[in-house]
């Protein structure tokens, strides 16, 4: 049984504190499944609250960075253990803010669970290596250092596991944080700071700073005690955080957008591969960074392929996402909507040619929520805005070749790289595609989406700034190396 109650009044945390926001002021978080429920009120922070918690991190990070590894890696098993007490409720609330069905919410928390017990046992992990010296006499070796007060902006779409994914590497590596959660789902945020605050995690060591990306995100960008801001969200503001950074000689890390294809092989397992490319271009109503947008198809199985892809998106259910009976949600709000909707009008005024969806659902228990119709296109060109920019949104963009080769150079005729997959039986196809494809993550006989957090997470060309999150590869951007050279 439901225990979320709405319309509840959320606070930054700030120093160990909920507070309000200096001017009093605060924005009410819609449910994208229905536009008339007020999930609850956020504050619409200004830079006067941003500044407090700059502060409170800063101040903090003097203790922090002197306890041990494991000494910091007990706070991360701690809130781990009271996030997974407070799963259901953590998960109620992203599915109320921003549409994805329960179980996806529920999976996403228990990932932040696991994600803390990941970085709590990289405390006890080492930090350098030796290096021979050309000196007989010294001893030589690295070690690594915190970066200081580390700034996160976030997005909506994993509004539990993207917070966790960064801000976990970052505290275990001695760093505090301040975070900055997308606006649309910043009381999922708080919930997920009440529970490291349930697990005493000292003051000021991780704070919340709720606001519009324009005024708090910026001024992140901007703030010289911020020394390193790690960002996931779109290209246009992604570039603007990271060349504010840079100028002020801080370390930045993006992770930006995707147009991610799949390639169905003549030989390919073509059930295995329609559930792949459903599951990975459709759920999370498609709005992940790795969704499947670009189906590439073998010519030789185009018309099988798309017969069995038609029927079983015919058979996908609509609704809100606390119903068990639904397999998709909305958008994640009406902005997001009306991106989808103009993307679709685009697709047809380009000339492609729509199979399935295309409109909002005609039944009225829907019209208050921000749906779309999962949607089909064939006809699709490499030079159309559907199979060029990142929709975020339930489209597939359908397009037939006549080789694995003519696959893959279609494949990489994009400006992004962050996640390609190709289902196939072909060892020789598995290896070029490997050794071809230009993507962050690679996958064969797998969806596009779905991140494992103990592996190195990142794109090429446009998708990110070329580094990579999650499992060891995080301990890159969160700390500095020191090469030490020590002779008696
Ligand atoms: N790669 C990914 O995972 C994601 C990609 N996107 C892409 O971006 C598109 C737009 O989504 P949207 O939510 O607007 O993405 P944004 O890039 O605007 O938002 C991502 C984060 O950046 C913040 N932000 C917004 N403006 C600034 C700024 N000027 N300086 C610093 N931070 C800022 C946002 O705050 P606020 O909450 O106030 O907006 C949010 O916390 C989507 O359609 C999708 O294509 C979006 C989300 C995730
Ligand atoms: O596919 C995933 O699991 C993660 C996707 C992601 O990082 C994103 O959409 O921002």
């Amino acid at each position: 049984m439901s225990t979320f109650q709405l319309e509840q009044t959320y606070s930054n945390f700030i120093n160990g504190e909920w507070v309000k926001a200096a001017s009093g002021k605060t924005d009410a978080s819609i449910n994208p499944a229905n536009r008339n429920e007020v999930v609850g009120h956020v504050p619409a922070s200004g830079v006067e609250d941003l500044n407090q918690a700059v502060a409170a991190a800063k101040a903090a990070a003097k203790s922090w960075r002197k306890l041990t590894g494991a000494e910091r890696g007990n706070f991360l098993f701690q809130a781990a253990n009271v996030l997974e007490r407070r799963a259901n409720e953590v998960a109620e609330a992203m599915t109320r803010e921003m549409g994805k069905t329960f179980p996806e919410a529920k999976g996403e928390t228990m990932r932040g669970v696991a994600i803390l017990r990941y970085y709590a046992g990289e405390g006890m992990r080492k930090t350098g290596d030796v290096i021979p010296s050309t000196d007989s006499e010294a001893l030589m070796f690295t070690t690594r250092v915190p970066l200081g007060v580390v700034g996160v902006i976030a997005p909506w779409n994993f509004p539990v596991a993207i917070p966790i994914w960064k801000a976990a590497p970052a505290l275990i590596y001695g760093n505090t944080v301040v975070l900055k959660p997308a606006q649309e789902t910043a009381v999922t945020a708080a919930k997920v700071l009440e529970c490291f605050e349930e697990a005493g995690l000292p003051a000021g060591v991780l704070n919340l700073v709720c606001g519009k990306g324009s005024v708090i995100g910026s001024a992140m960008a901007e703030h010289p005690d911020v020394n390193g801001i790690t960002f996931t969200g779109s290209n246009e503001v992604g570039k603007r955080v990271g060349a504010a950074v840079l100028s002020r000689g801080a370390k930045y890390q993006l992770e930006m957008g995707g147009k991610n294809p799949v390639i169905i092989a003549a030989d390919a397992d073509l059930d295995l591969a329609v559930e792949g490319t459903i599951s990975g271009g459709l759920k999370s109503t498609g709005q992940k960074c790795t969704a499947t947008s670009r189906v590439i198809i073998e010519r030789k199985v185009y018309d099988a392929f798309k017969e069995k892809l038609l029927s079983k998106v015919e058979e996908i259910r609509l609704g809100d996402g606390m119903s068990g009976e639904s397999w998709m949600g909305p958008c994640a709000s009406e902005g997001q909507l009306n991106t989808v909707l103009s993307y679709i009008q685009k697709g047809q005024d380009e000339g492609a040619i729509l199979l399935a969806g295309g409109n909002r659902p005609d039944s009225p228990e829907l019209a208050e929520g921000f749906y779309v119709q999962p949607t089909v296109f064939e006809g699709v060109k490499s030079h159309m805005s559907i199979a060029r920019e990142e929709i975020f949104g339930p489209v597939l963009a359908l397009m037939p070749v006549d080789s694995i080769e003519e696959a893959i150079e279609l494949a990489n005729d994009s400006d992004y790289g962050l996640s390609a997959s190709i289902y196939t039986q072909n060892v020789g196809s598995m290896l070029s595609f490997i050794r071809d494809m230009d993507a962050g993550l690679v996958r064969i006989n797998a969806e596009t989406a779905g991140v494992e957090l103990q592996a190195p997470f990142g794109g090429m060309k446009m998708s990110s700034s070329h580094s990579r999150e999650q499992g060891q590869a995080a301990i890159e951007f969160f700390t500095a190396i020191k090469t030490v050279f020590v002779k008696s």
